[in-house]
């Protein structure tokens, strides 16, 4: 029976020795909650961090620790010291993390760190495979994993792999300043699907892939070797009813459920019924936007000042990655902030902060969600946020009102809370002084719509939609390709090459016989091109013929001096051996005039693109423009041309990075079956790298052999990496 395994830094439970003694918690996190009903079904795994060191457990506390973690149906990749401190808090937590919190001038970027980190994900990796059998599913979580997908697919192929992104993905122009941006991307391409909260987030992964690799995009999928990736976006609830329910239990019996903190408040505030309690909850993390929370609090108490006295903010940071530098500045920088505010502002019945550096059990979350307010969530920069999600569900009475940043992945679910920008501290007044005077009515109304959205779509919802794309994805047939063109096969063609009485060698040209240029005019053949050219046609019984989608001009003023075949106009034209030229077709050209004006305006509109005049054709390159204008320009420019190909008399090609109108009825295939028409052949050989080599390749009997350029989709037998070795695989089957 096949398993879903979950691999996570951190595991569901948190252990700790205490008097020699294991405790053993389980966590109330988000993440742990939502995989609840994944990890608990049939014999599925959750593998990570204890969050313990390895140096610091004699073996019996170690075999204490693995004991322990089968009961919860977990299992432990052991940490040393030197791996949390390099990996954990080094490469995840001061280089990813702030990287993708768009927070670029905390972030390091270190090789020993770098090192560590793609240790540490092959540790995981080691466990992981240890445990998953052919036809399991692995569910990847977080910025801590990223290179794990790649290294699971590498050893087993015959597994479904799931990556989610917890946090940001930041815009392209971020992620390019990362060394490793390479292998960050490779190492999440090996999953079958990644995920994101927000599309937003999807979207800056496309771009940062379209850019650094060389795949194919179609919406949301990406064709990357033979397989087939799938993006998409999964906004992660919360476990409603838990929180709902324990508001519920908490109405029923409001002074036992009286947390020893609201009770204390309590007391400071018998004075003024009236006060009202603003709530602010998170871990201590400088994307989270404290001091400017803290900030924009005091200066709404200075422009409203009538509320001097009757307004608290709460706020509860819970310690975070307390070994890292910039962790460390912010307690500081909160510390005096709150002492500097209260210490300006206090009076004796009055304090505005109340300021708690710890965490609190679930119960006194509950007690804090219910008796606030209003609810400040307002980070600079946030995956998601659970704690709106969080204070939304516990509103039994329906009342209180959230003010959300617009920064967070949750505002893009959130409309009725108050959005704000983080940054703007008059904003974010005048919405806490909205938030404390907004009529029942109206808070009723946002809070229910709320309600009805984070109910409906919990954390239960959240993994079952992934994990449904995620079996989805996983059943996609990779593509079938050609087989990489080894040794082996070399030598064999080589032999059949010496064997045959009459060979034809069909090569393309842009692509094969040259690399591209940013100026398809610049990129004229080499010497060396020449020489072997030359060498193979010494040979009588072997017909050389460049077949292209260049002009006549063109490949007349490089090798009309030759004895070659010619194919030009991607097979508009023919000239065999040196001879005469003759056309396919009575091809016109009128369809032009019409034409060249349209594709004109979309140059003059994209720069970096350029307009190509044939014969027979015009071609629209743009391979030197952004390529993600390129993308939505060649988008429009190909619905305009569509609607004007009439008749089926002319057809739109797509090249690597070129829209080419021509006539329909020519292509490579004809010209090829020309070609092989008027003699014996008993060795064919054709090699292409585009789109337009295809026809070539199809139309080809099954005996020839056929190679393409790169490794993608094609109709060819075997493919080769690059073009750089097209001349040396030429030299290597020719030479006999
Ligand atoms: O494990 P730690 O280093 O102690 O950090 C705690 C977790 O913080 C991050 O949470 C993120 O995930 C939440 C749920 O998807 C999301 O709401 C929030 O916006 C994110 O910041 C982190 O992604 C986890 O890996 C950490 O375990
Ligand atoms: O003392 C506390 C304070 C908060 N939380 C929980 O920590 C999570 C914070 O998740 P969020 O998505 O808001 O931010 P993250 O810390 O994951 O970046 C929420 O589920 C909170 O209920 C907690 O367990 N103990």
């Amino acid at each position: 029976m096949s398993k879903t395994v979950i691999v996570s830094n951190r595991l569901p439970v948190d252990l700790k020795f205490e008097n020699e003694e294991l405790i053993v918690k389980s966590s109330t996190g988000g993440l742990a909650t939502g995989m609840k009903s994944v990890h608990s079904e049939g014999n599925g795994i959750w593998i990570g961090w204890s969050g313990l060191a390895k140096e610091n457990l004699s073996e019996q506390q170690e075999e204490q620790v693995v004991e322990a973690l089968a009961v919860e149906k977990c299992v432990q990749v052991p940490l040393s010291e030197k791996d949390i401190e390099l990996y954990y808090y080094g490469f995840s937590n001061m280089a990813l993390w702030p990287l993708f919190h768009y927070f670029q001038a905390y972030t390091e970027f270190e090789l020993a760190q770098w090192e560590s980190y793609v240790e540490v994900n092959q540790k995981f990796a080691d466990v992981v495979l240890e445990h998953v059998n052919d036809g399991d599913t692995v569910w990847v979580h977080d910025y801590q994993l990223l290179l794990l997908p790649e290294l699971l697919r590498k050893k087993n192929p015959n597994i479904t792999i799931g990556f989610f992104l917890h946090i940001p993905y930041p815009s392209y122009e971020l992620f390019r300043t990362c060394p490793w941006r390479n292998e960050l991307l490779q190492g999440m391409l090996g999953a079958d699907l990644v995920g994101f909260h927000t599309y937003d987030y999807a979207r800056h992964f496309i771009s940062s892939v379209s850019r650094i690799k060389d795949v194919e995009i179609n919406f949301n999928e990406i064709s990357f070797g033979n397989r087939i990736i799938k993006v998409d976006s999964f906004p992660m609830g919360i476990d409603y009813d838990k929180y709902h329910n324990a508001a519920l239990d908490h109405d029923k019996y409001p002074e036992e459920s009286k947390s020893e903190l609201m009770k204390n408040l309590d007391f400071h505030n018998k004075s003024n019924e009236e006060s009202k309690l603003i709530l602010s909850i998170d871990r201590m993390d400088y994307t989270k936007g404290i001091p400017n929370r803290i900030k924009s609090f005091e200066y709404f108490l200075n422009k409203y000042p009538e509320y001097k006295g009757k307004v608290r903010l709460v706020m509860l940071a819970v310690p975070s990655r307390e070994n890292v530098p910039q962790y460390q500045k912010l307690k500081r920088e909160t510390d005096e902030l709150v002492g500097r505010i209260n210490g300006d502002l206090s009076t004796i019945s009055w304090t505005p902060i109340w300021y708690f550096y710890r965490s609190l059990p679930f119960d006194d979350l509950i007690d804090l969600y219910v008796s606030s307010d209003v609810a400040m969530v307002t980070p600079i920069r946030d995956g998601m946020n659970l704690v709106a999600k969080e204070y939304v569900a516990t509103r039994t009475k329906e009342n209180g009102v959230l003010i959300l940043s617009e920064m967070a992945g949750v505002a893009k679910e959130m409309h009725e809370a108050l959005i704000v920008n983080p940054n703007n501290f008059d904003q974010t007044a005048d919405s806490i002084k909205n938030a404390l005077e907004m009529p029942q009515e109206e808070q009723k109304t946002r809070i229910q719509a709320l309600q009805k959205r984070i109910s409906r779509y919990n954390v239960e919802r959240w993994a079952k939609e992934f994990l449904k794309s995620l079996e989805a994805a996983g059943k996609i047939v990779p593509v079938p390709v050609a087989k990489e063109m080894d040794e082996a096969t070399r030598a064999e063609i080589a032999e059949k090459y010496k064997a045959s009485a009459k060979r034809l060698l069909l090569l393309d040209y842009d692509g094969t016989l040259v690399g591209f240029k940013n100026n398809p005019s610049d990129a004229i053949p080499t010497q060396e091109i020449y020489d072997l050219l030359d060498k193979i046609a010494e040979d009588p019984n072997t017909e050389i013929a460049i077949i292209s989608g260049r002009d006549r001009k063109t490949l007349e003023g490089w090798f009309g001096h030759k004895e070659l075949t010619l194919v030009t106009d991607h097979g508009a034209w023919l000239r065999k051996n040196g001879g005469e030229w003759t056309t396919l077709d009575q091809l016109k050209t009128s369809w032009k005039e019409n034409i060249r004006p349209v594709i004109e305006s979309f140059t003059d509109s994209t720069p970096g693109t350029l307009i190509e005049e044939k014969e027979y054709s015009l071609a629209w390159h743009y391979r030197k423009a952004d390529p993600e204008m390129a993308a939505l320009r060649t988008m429009e420019l190909k619905h305009v041309l569509k609607s004007l190909l009439f008749n089926n008399t002319l057809s739109l090609l797509e090249g690597n990075k070129v829209l080419e109108v021509k006539n329909s009825n020519i292509n490579k295939g004809r010209a090829a079956s020309r070609i092989i028409s008027n003699d014996k052949y008993d060795f064919i050989f054709a090699i292409g790298d585009d789109w337009t080599d295809e026809f070539m390749f199809e139309e080809l009997p099954d005996s020839a052999h056929t190679v393409k350029v790169g490794n993608v989709k094609t109709a060819a037998q075997y493919y080769i990496n690059s073009n750089n070795d097209v001349l040396d695989l030429l030299k290597s089957i020719t030479s006999k």
